[in-house]
């Protein structure tokens, strides 16, 4: 060995010495930081336990939410349609519409019970309900962290574990997996971010999620075959989703839309809240006053808010040592939640000249009875002067990009409810002042207003009664002709419950209403019939200044 080998050698040995010596103290802060580690999870665990035992009793929230179907009130048809679409041989996804606090959740979280006992459902004992708000997803674009559709923990991140310094990435299940072979509940899935819309409709399509990362390469040999699996043939995610939103159809993606079956759920009326304070009551064991369950009625506008109001009265009352919620306890629940009286439209029993009751639609399976109000005065100058309140004047919409304003539907009602004035009276409506007002409390729009628009018009110019608790709806064309309109159902439904006792409605209509008992309801082709059948005979005289 000449001089130089000797030196190489003795560099050699103090290298595998620093080798030897690096790896012995690796092992040994290892050593110790396992231990470390296995003490303060002891400590971590005797906490969590502690925390355990401590328990407060059921909250009244859990105690009052309905158990069986039969508990869930007013919901008869959207439970029926999500029983047909959920609990036979080939369940489907679905969308569940309607207005906060209705009994969406309540129903969805029934449906996979129902369909379990079915022995040809698909859904088996165990099938998992899996509950996601998309108001609380994170959605993050680098898709480091995805709780609906899963993502992959890649080794560069900080604690990535045994597998993440072996420079192996972690695929983590999302909700989409966790749900497979049951079902994803999703609320408020109109507010689902955009992107991850995209991909949840990808999973619907593929029954299951593919996810990816920088750091997979099919090669790598230290890849375990189960992540292998995952990266090249997804993750399982065949499920059935319920949506549930308080949105319109319309503002829903349609990609969404064309891959579920449609569900409405509809707003609850006074009889149905009336109902539900009950259960509720009853449910934890106390009384309800007459008075309180009036006052319930009129603050409460969906199931949720009549069973937080009777929660919070109860306490009120059983803090006073009372079994019995009386209506001071409601009124005060009311002024602290800030709740406001329901809008309600009160009926006159009276016949009278220049006002006439509409129907509208505010929304999917929710019809809403509202006055129109009309004056006409002889104009002092020509030509007189068309004032309308309370009504939308201008909608705007996108098309291709565009966003385009038109006049309102109601604005265009309004002109061919002149002309017919004008062609069937021989009345020029330039002659008056008039006045519409619409004592509603949204802007109302909508060609549906024109038939108790006209009503109202002549009414007021020729003095005539309009009958009490009669309501009109129908699109006016410039021929006379009273044209079909949307929502009748929903809108004869609303009738009833508001008392109204007789619908003039079109010709067109009447099939989708006819054989309902509850309400006497008045056919008509065309303006001409429904005057005729109005004022036919009555005394119809034009004021003095105009004969
Ligand atoms: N139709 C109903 N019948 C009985 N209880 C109801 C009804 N609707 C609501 N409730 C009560 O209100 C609570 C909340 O209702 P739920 O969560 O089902 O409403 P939701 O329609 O899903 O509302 P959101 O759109 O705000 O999520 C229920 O747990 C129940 O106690």
């Amino acid at each position: 060995m000449d001089g130089f080998s000797g030196i190489l050698a003795v560099g050699q040995i103090i290298l595998l010495a620093a080798i030897l010596a690096l790896l012995f103290s690796q092992g040994k802060a290892q050593q110790v930081n396992k231990s470390y580690l296995e003490r303060e999870s002891e400590k971590e665990l005797a906490k969590l336990n502690h925390l355990r035992r401590i328990s407060l009793t059921e909250p009244l929230a859990e105690k009052t939410r309905p158990e069986n179907f039969s508990e869930i009130i007013g919901q008869e048809e959207g439970i029926e349609a999500l029983k047909a679409a959920l609990c036979g041989p080939n369940p489907q996804h679905v969308i569940l519409y309607g207005p906060p606090g209705v009994g969406k959740t309540a129903a969805a979280r029934l449906v996979l019970k129902e369909a379990i006992k079915s022995p040809a459902s698909p859904f088996k004992e165990g099938a998992a309900f899996v509950e996601v708000d998309a108001t609380c997803t994170r959605f993050d674009e680098r898709g480091i962290a995805d709780p609906l559709l899963g993502s992959v923990h890649d080794p560069i991140y900080q604690g990535a574990g045994p597998l993440g310094i072996a420079g192996i990435p972690q695929p983590k299940p999302g909700a989409v997996t966790k749900a497979h072979g049951g079902i994803l509940f999703i609320d408020e899935i109109g507010e689902l971010h955009p992107v991850q819309m995209n991909k949840l409709l990808k999973v619907l399509e593929d029954r299951k999620v593919f996810l990816e990362s920088a750091y997979y390469f099919s090669e790598n040999p230290e890849i375990p075959q189960h992540i292998h699996e995952i990266f090249q043939k997804g993750l399982p995610a065949d499920f059935r989703l319920i949506g549930a939103t308080t949105r319109k159809p319309e503002e829903l993606p349609p990609a969404l839309r064309s891959r579920c079956v449609e569900i409405f759920f509809k707003p609850l009326g006074d009889e149905e809240i009336r109902e539900i304070a009950q259960n509720a009551a009853k449910k934890i064991g106390i009384s309800l006053g007459k008075h309180a369950l009036q006052t319930i009625v009129k603050y409460a506008n969906s199931g949720r808010e009549a069973v937080n109001i009777v929660q919070l009265a109860a306490g009120l009352a059983l803090g006073e040592g009372r079994k019995r919620i009386l209506a001071r306890d409601v009124l005060f629940v009311a002024r602290a939640g800030n709740y406001h009286p329901k809008p309600q439209i009160v009926l006159s029993d009276e016949p009278a000249i220049g006002r006439a009751l509409g129907l509208a639609v505010t929304g999917p399976k929710s019809g809403a009875v509202l006055a129109v109000e009309a004056l006409a005065e002889p104009a002092e100058n020509l030509p007189g002067s068309i004032n309308v309140s309370g009504i939308i004047e201008e909608e705007k919409f996108s098309q291709s990009h565009t966003e385009l304003i038109a006049r309102s539907k109601i604005r265009g009602a309004l002109d061919n409810v002149f002309a017919v004035f004008r062609s069937q009276t021989g009345i020029n409506p330039q002659k008056y002042d008039i006045y519409f007002n619409f004592p509603a409390p949204w802007p109302v729009d909508g060609p549906s207003a024109g038939l108790a628009l006209l009503v109202a018009l002549y009414s007021a110019v020729f003095r005539c009664l309009i009958p009490a608790k009669t309501a009109f709806t129908g699109e006016i064309s410039l021929l006379g002709e009273i044209c079909p309109v949307g929502g009748i159902p929903d809108k004869i439904e609303a009738a009833v419950r508001a008392g109204v006792k007789t619908v003039f409605l079109p010709w067109g209509n009447y099939p989708e209403v006819e054989g309902n008992k509850k309400i006497n309801l008045v056919p008509v082709k065309s303006v001409d019939e429904a005057l005729n059948y109005l004022f036919a005979g009555k005394d119809q005289s034009l004021p003095s200044s105009l004969a």
